[in-house]
């Protein structure tokens, strides 16, 4: 557990792009770790991208902000490593209209294995690493694979973007704010795949009394098929293309909403996550049939700073279909990028 007052160095790759600039102002805040824990930023930039990133430290020194203890900016990963405790790999090319994440993996996968190799060298003992950077799932497996001495389950992948926005769509579907909202899951990969999954759901009526999500949708659309259509025609394919879609009405990919769950993601890592689960990638240990190893998005639990996978869900037959694909996908990207010999 991190000790209130005990500065903690936190890396941030590509630290000059559009999602580096929305989450450094908040990570200085105090956002991710709380009002009394000191931050040393450490900003990773290849060449090109430096001057970005100076200018946004000098903006960050401009915030007189009272928890940043240190900024540095550098395009040397041991540099930026060294002595890290949270590493959030944001570096490294975004998709753009018409592609899919997957697209990415020969131009991106080819980041994180210098970058696991010098989080290994480097990284404090209690180093976390969320990836960001897509394709997030198999970039983290990527890392990892080069970081033999950091325990698997240290390497994550954001899923919480996609968390956020089931619980987002399904809040407005209910017409209820989302705090009032628990339970939802998001399985497999972080792609067109992914399976959001709102069996296990929950939303609290204006008494604070908690009803199944299920049961609740059925009432709203008359019937259970009624709702079960809307799942898998309308929430599910919105929910998994909703980063094409901020791309199409943006004109670039989502930013603002990507930096925001990095942030809950990694806060909620360290803090703890009470009593409700959200959905994070990481390392399968065999849970739910998923193969071990492969990086892959669970409901689960942050306990001591130590993530959980939420044990004993039935899974229906139409999202265990879902899942099996997504992960048939996570597996034929990690044939892809040991073929390109980037798993070391
Ligand atoms: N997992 C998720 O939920 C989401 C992931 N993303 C992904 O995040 C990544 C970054 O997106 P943006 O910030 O919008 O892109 P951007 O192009 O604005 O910024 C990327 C930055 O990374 C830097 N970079 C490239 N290679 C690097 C390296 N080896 N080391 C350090 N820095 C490096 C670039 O110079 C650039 O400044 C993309 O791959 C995007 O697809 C975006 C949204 C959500
Ligand atoms: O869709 C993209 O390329 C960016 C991303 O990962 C998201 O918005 O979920």
């Amino acid at each position: 557990m991190i000790e209130s007052g005990e500065p903690q160095t936190i890396t941030v790759t590509g630290a000059g792009g559009q999602i580096g600039y929305a989450m450094l102002f908040r990570i200085a805040s105090g956002a991710l770790l709380g009002p009394d824990v000191p931050v040393r930023l450490r900003l990773l930039e290849i060449p090109q991208g430096l001057r970005s990133a100076q200018g946004a430290a000098l903006e960050l020194g401009d915030c007189a902000f009272g928890l940043l203890d240190s900024i540095e900016v550098t395009d040397d990963p041991a540099r930026a490593f060294d002595g890290a405790n949270i590493a959030l790999l944001v570096g490294s090319r975004p998709r753009g209209p018409g592609m899919e994440r997957g697209d990415l993996l020969a131009a991106n996968g080819a980041i994180f294995g210098p970058q696991g190799a010098a989080l290994n060298a480097g990284a404090a003992d209690d180093i976390r690493v969320a990836v960001v950077g897509n394709p997030a799932n198999t970039n983290a497996l990527i890392a990892a694979a080069h970081a033999p001495d950091i325990p698997g389950e240290r390497f994550t992948a954001l899923t919480r973007l996609d968390h956020n926005r089931a619980v987002g769509q399904l809040a407005l579907r209910l017409g209820v704010p989302v705090s009032r909202i628990s339970g939802v899951s998001i399985w497999g990969n972080h792609s067109a795949t992914q399976v959001p999954d709102i069996n296990h759901a929950t939303v609290a009526d204006e008494h604070g009394v908690w009803h199944p999500v299920p049961e609740r949708l059925a009432e709203v659309f008359g019937s259970a098929p009624a709702a079960e259509q809307w799942l898998a025609g309308e929430f599910i394919p919105r929910v998994a293309k909703r980063g094409a879609e901020i791309i199409e009405v943006r004109g670039s990919s989502s930013v603002g909403s990507a930096a925001a769950a990095a942030i809950d993601h990694v806060r909620d890592w360290v803090a703890g996550t009470g009593a409700d689960h959200t959905s994070v990638a990481l390392a399968s240990d065999g849970s739910y049939a998923v193969p071990q190893g492969l990086v892959s998005s669970f409901p689960a639990r942050s306990v001591g700073g130590q993530w959980h996978i939420v044990q004993g869900l039935s899974i229906t037959p139409a999202v265990q279909l879902r899942i099996d694909a997504s992960v048939a996908e996570l597996v034929a990207e990690r044939d892809a990028v040991a073929a390109l010999g980037l798993l070391g």
